[in-house]
C-alpha cells in the first residue's frame, strides 16, 4: 500500500516559547544606542525560515533605515539548481521587502562577492572620506559572523575576526568594527567597516509551530524544545516533501519512534546496557537534515497572506503585546477550525 503522509501536525501546547537571554536584551539595547553612528544595516534571516527568523524588535528598530537583507543558508533550504517555486517565492520576498535589497545567499565566494559588490556600491554612493560603518543584525545562530569572516577574506584578504559555531550564542557582546573593504581613491569612497552583533531572538513566540521551525534550523539551542518533539516535526513536513528523504537508514513512517529506532540501529547509537539511544538518534536526525543531508526545504510558506500576516505581528514588539497577539491569532484559528466542522 502506497505510504500515506500525516496531513496535519498538531504541535504540544507545552513547548516552550520564549528564549529571550540577557545578552540578547544587552545586545539589543547596545545596538539601540549606537544605531545613530551606523550607515547601513546587514540584517541576516533563515532562507529556510524567511518569515519566522525575522524579529518584531528589529523592525520597530531598524524602521526608515537603509537595509540590504541577507538570507543566508540557501545551500540548504533549496536544491541546486533552485525550483521554479524556489525562484518564485525569492522574487515574492525580493518586492515585498522593497526598498531593502534582498540577496539569497550559501556561504560561498561567489554569493560573498555579490554581497561585497553591493556593499562597495554603497561606500561609492555615500563619497565620504571617513569611510562608512555597518552594523550585522539578526536572530541567534543564522550565520551573522560567517558572513563577516567571508567578507573581510574577500575584502581585505585578512583571516578570521569573529568565532562561529553550530550553536546559537556564540557571540555574545557587540564586536569592534573590523575593515572589509580598503578606501578606494579613484571612486572617493572610504573604507568599509563591520560591526558583528549577537543575535537576538524575539521576546514571545507566538504559535508553538514557529518555536518548532526555529528549534529545528538552530534559533534556538538544542534541548530546549524536546529533540524527539522537533524531530517528530521534522519527519511531519520530510514526508510531505519527501518520504524517501530518510530511506537510507529507515523505511517512509509517520512514527517518530520507529524513525528513532533504525536511526539508532544503523548508525550505532546505543546507550548504557547496549539500549538504543533515542536522543542521540534524534539529534544525529536533525544534524542531518540542517547540514541539508535529508531533503532541502523552506519550513514558512511565503505567500502574499503570509507575509501581510507577519507584516501585522511584527507591529508586536513587548513580551505582552506578542502575548496577546499569538492568543488572539490562535482564538483566530481555532474559530476557523470550528466554522469549518
Ligand atoms: N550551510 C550553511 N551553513 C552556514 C551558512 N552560514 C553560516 N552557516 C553555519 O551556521 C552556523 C552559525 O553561524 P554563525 O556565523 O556562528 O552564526 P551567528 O549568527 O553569528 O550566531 P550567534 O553567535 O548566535 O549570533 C555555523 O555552523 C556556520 O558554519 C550558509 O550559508 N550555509
Amino acid at each position: 500500500m502506497a505510504f500515506i503522509p500525516r496531513h496535519a501536525y498538531i504541535p504540544p501546547e507545552s513547548i516552550p516559547r520564549s528564549y529571550f537571554l540577557g545578552h540578547h536584551r544587552s545586545g539589543l539595547s547596545k545596538m539601540t544606542s549606537m544605531l545613530a553612528q551606523i550607515d547601513l544595516i546587514i540584517e541576516c534571516r533563515d532562507y529556510r525560515v524567511p518569515l519566522s527568523s525575522t524579529n518584531p524588535m528589529f523592525e520597530r528598530l531598524l524602521q526608515g533605515r537603509k537595509r540590504l537583507i541577507v538570507f543566508t543558508k540557501r545551500d540548504v533550504g533549496s536544491p541546486f539548481p533552485p525550483t521554479l517555486a524556489d525562484k518564485k517565492r525569492e522574487a515574492l520576498l525580493s518586492s515585498h521587502f522593497h526598498p531593502s535589497t534582498s540577496l539569497f545567499t550559501a556561504s560561498t565566494p561567489k554569493d560573498t562577492n555579490r554581497v561585497l559588490t553591493l556593499i562597495r556600491q554603497h561606500a561609492r554612493d555615500r563619497q565620504s572620506l571617513t569611510g562608512s560603518r555597518l552594523l550585522v543584525v539578526g536572530m541567534p545562530n543564522v550565520g551573522k559572523s560567517t558572513l563577516l569572516n567571508a567578507l573581510r577574506a574577500a575584502g581585505v584578504h585578512k583571516g578570521k575576526a569573529a568565532r562561529t559555531g553550530a550553536q546559537p550564542g556564540i557571540t555574545r557582546s557587540i564586536a569592534s568594527s573590523v575593515k572589509i573593504v580598503e578606501p578606494d581613491e579613484r571612486s572617493g569612497a572610504g573604507a568599509v567597516y563591520l560591526i558583528d552583533t549577537p543575535g537576538v531572538f524575539v521576546p514571545f513566540v507566538p504559535d508553538p509551530e514557529t518555536m518548532l521551525k526555529l528549534s529545528l534550523v538552530g534559533c534556538v539551542k538544542d534541548g530546549i524544545v524536546p529533540l524527539e518533539t522537533c524531530v517528530d516535526y521534522l519527519l511531519y513536513r520530510m514526508n510531505l516533501v519527501d518520504p524517501e528523504a530518510y530511506g537510507a537508514w529507515c523505511p517512509p513512517t509517520n512514527e517518530i519512534g520507529v524513525l528513532l529506532e533504525n536511526v539508532a540501529k544503523r548508525t550505532g547509537r546505543l546507550g548504557k546496557g547496549a539500549t538504543l539511544d533515542l536522543e542521540a538518534a534524534a539529534l544525529w536526525v536533525l544534524q542531518k537534515w540542517r547540514t541539508g543531508h535529508m531533503g532541502k526545504f523552506v519550513l514558512d510558506e511565503v505567500s502574499e497572506e503570509t507575509l501581510e500576516e507577519r507584516r501585522k505581528m511584527d507591529g508586536a514588539v513587548s513580551m505582552n503585546q506578542a502575548k496577546k497577539r499569538g492568543k488572539e491569532a490562535l482564538r483566530q484559528k481555532s474559530k476557523s477550525q470550528n466554522m469549518e466542522e
